[in-house]
């Protein structure tokens, strides 16, 4: 419980009605979830508009409201605050009502298109083995130490991101590792935090149906190190066209890592296999268990993370050439009859063409490559006949099929994914919209040796079709095929 004076504290009020030493049990922005002494937040969502459900707030319980818009009926006995921008009060309350726990820990933010999970994932394990107590907050999952908190965003909104933090503090975390989307950055939810470090990937095709332009985007990606304050650190690729651009601004202190020219932190990728790759990092040769040179970026990145935290060049390389990343990360396994199977979370042009490119820099030469792949609904429409196109460039069979095609048709997907298949390639491709039979068929299609890929997917445990959530998961089922290729 916390005074709705000490809420407020820093917050831009423009309009104050009403008492504000009053008891506030919680801070919401969901009028469903509001219960007896809750600070209603209304916020002008992408659907609908938070302050429709002013009303239904106070029926459940609010006895204060924050928002940009002053009912125009008001009701005695309820505090009403008026600010310019809800988005980024929210943030504010949030860090307020949990006594600011981004200060009471070392909190480092991974921003970038792709690679954000691996890194974020890599810190915190590298991290744990270190000898500290961690904190992650991933798309994958929320853990701090050994406890999984199940993760409904990749960035969970303000409130519940400062509640999981003063979890973390109360655990007694010396760091917290998390990934900041660009949905986040643009709608405020890490305001008011305090990071000790900034990390940036790379930014491509990603998301435009939410920020519109890239330009959107990367100004979005570009806020984050634009706030972060001068005793921080930020990271940036500059082999990444706009590497640079990111750090422009910022006041914290700016370090650069490359594998392609003459940066703070250097790496060149030596060896490329299956079952990991060959490193030289600041001079010295190490092995590592991650493959492909996306994943050789991931590792210089976090390895220049742990350098600017003050950990020795030997442990770190060490700790990490051990580690195996995230889940649903170029995950392989193989078939008795020796079919190579991998799933990965591409879900980007970019990122299914670094994960072919890599699968065809690591085969030996005659096998072919089956990759299954669909697009999400309710997502960025232009990235599907690109994804198609690329697959179909990289891969000699590509299996057209759905992801989580959530609220659309799973057929409309497909045909703007077959828009994107080059007339010359439209006799390697088919469409199979049932995930399941697409997989099975990439399985009969492949002959020992072959490289299946699972693209889109990784981690995830569900596919939502027509707004329903069904158990599905990738791996299991190739797991599932590959008993029957003997
Ligand atoms: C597009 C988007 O990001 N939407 C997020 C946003 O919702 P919104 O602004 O659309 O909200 P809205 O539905 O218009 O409602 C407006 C307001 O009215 C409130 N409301 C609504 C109905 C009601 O009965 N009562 C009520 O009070 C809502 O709680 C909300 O405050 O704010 C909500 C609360 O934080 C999020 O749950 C929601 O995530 C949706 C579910 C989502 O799918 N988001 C994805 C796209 C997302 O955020 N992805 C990123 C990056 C993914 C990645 O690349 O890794 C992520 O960080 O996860
Ligand atoms: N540094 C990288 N550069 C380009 N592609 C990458 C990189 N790291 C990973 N990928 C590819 O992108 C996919 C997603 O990786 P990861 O989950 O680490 O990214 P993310 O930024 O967390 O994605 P999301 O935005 O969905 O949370 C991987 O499965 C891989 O195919
Ligand atoms: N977390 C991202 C990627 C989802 C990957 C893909 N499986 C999909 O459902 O589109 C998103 O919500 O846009
Ligand atoms: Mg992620």
């Amino acid at each position: 419980m916390q005074k709705l004076n000490n809420i407020l504290k820093d917050i831009p009020v423009l309009e104050l009605i009403g008492s504000s030493d009053k008891d506030i049990n919680a801070i919401t922005f969901d009028s469903r979830v509001v219960r007896a002494s809750t600070l209603f937040v209304a916020i002008k969502g992408t659907l609908v508009d938070g302050h429709k459900f002013i009303e239904q707030s106070i029926e459940n319980g609010a006895n204060a409201i924050l928002c940009e818009d002053l009912p125009k009926t008001l009701i005695d006995g309820i505090t009403y605050i008026r600010v310019a921008d809800s988005h980024a009060s929210l943030g504010l309350l949030g860090g307020n009502f949990y006594d600011h726990p981004s200060t009471k820990l070392k909190l480092v933010g991974i921003t970038g298109t792709n690679g954000k999970t691996t890194c974020a994932t890599l810190l915190f394990q590298l991290f744990r083995q270190l000898g500290y107590t961690c904190g992650l907050l991933s798309t994958v999952q929320n853990q701090i130490q050994d406890e999984v908190i199940p993760a409904t965003h990749t960035t969970p909104d303000a409130v519940s991101l400062n509640a999981l933090l003063a979890k973390m503090v109360e655990k007694g975390c010396d760091y917290a590792f998390m990934e900041v989307s660009s949905h986040a950055l643009a709608q405020k939810r890490i305001e008011g935090l305090t990071f000790t470090g900034g990390l940036f990937t790379n930014i491509t095709h990603d998301h435009l149906d939410f920020h519109k332009t890239f330009e959107e985007y990367l100004k979005a990606k570009k806020s984050f190190f634009d706030n972060l304050v001068d005793k921080a650190f930020a990271i940036t690729n500059i082999d990444d066209k706009r590497g640079f651009v990111m750090l422009q601004n910022t006041r914290a202190h700016r370090k650069t890592y490359s594998l392609q020219t003459l940066a703070d932190f250097k790496a060149k990728l030596v060896e490329n296999h299956f079952n990991g790759m060959l490193l030289n990092i600041e001079g010295e040769e190490v092995w590592f268990k991650l493959v492909g040179q996306f994943n050789a970026y991931n590792l210089l990145a976090v390895y220049a993370t742990a350098k600017m935290l003050g950990q020795d060049k030997q442990e770190v390389l060490s700790i990490l050439s051990n580690i195996k990343g995230a889940e649903g990360r170029f995950d392989h396994m193989t078939a008795p009859n020796k079919t190579v199977g991998i799933v990965d979370y591409a879900h980007t042009p970019d990122a299914v063409q670094n994960v072919l490119e890599t699968i065809n820099d690591i085969r030996s030469g005659k096998e072919k490559i089956i990759t299954v792949i669909g697009c999400g609904g309710d997502r960025d429409r232009a990235k599907r006949p690109l994804m198609a196109k690329v697959a179909c460039e990289w891969s000699d069979k590509v299996i057209l099929t759905s992801d989580n095609p959530r609220s659309e048709d799973p057929t409309a997907i497909i045909e703007e994914m077959e828009k994107g298949v080059p007339v010359a390639d439209r006799y390697k491709t088919i469409s199979i919209v049932d995930r399941k039979e697409a997989i099975k068929a990439a399985c009969m299609l492949a002959q020992p040796g072959d490289v299946i890929l699972l693209a889109g997917k990784g981690h995830e445990k569900y596919q939502e079709i027509r707004g329903v959530k069904y158990h599905f998961d990738d791996k299991e089922q190739l797991m599932a095929q590959f008993e029957n290729l003997k």
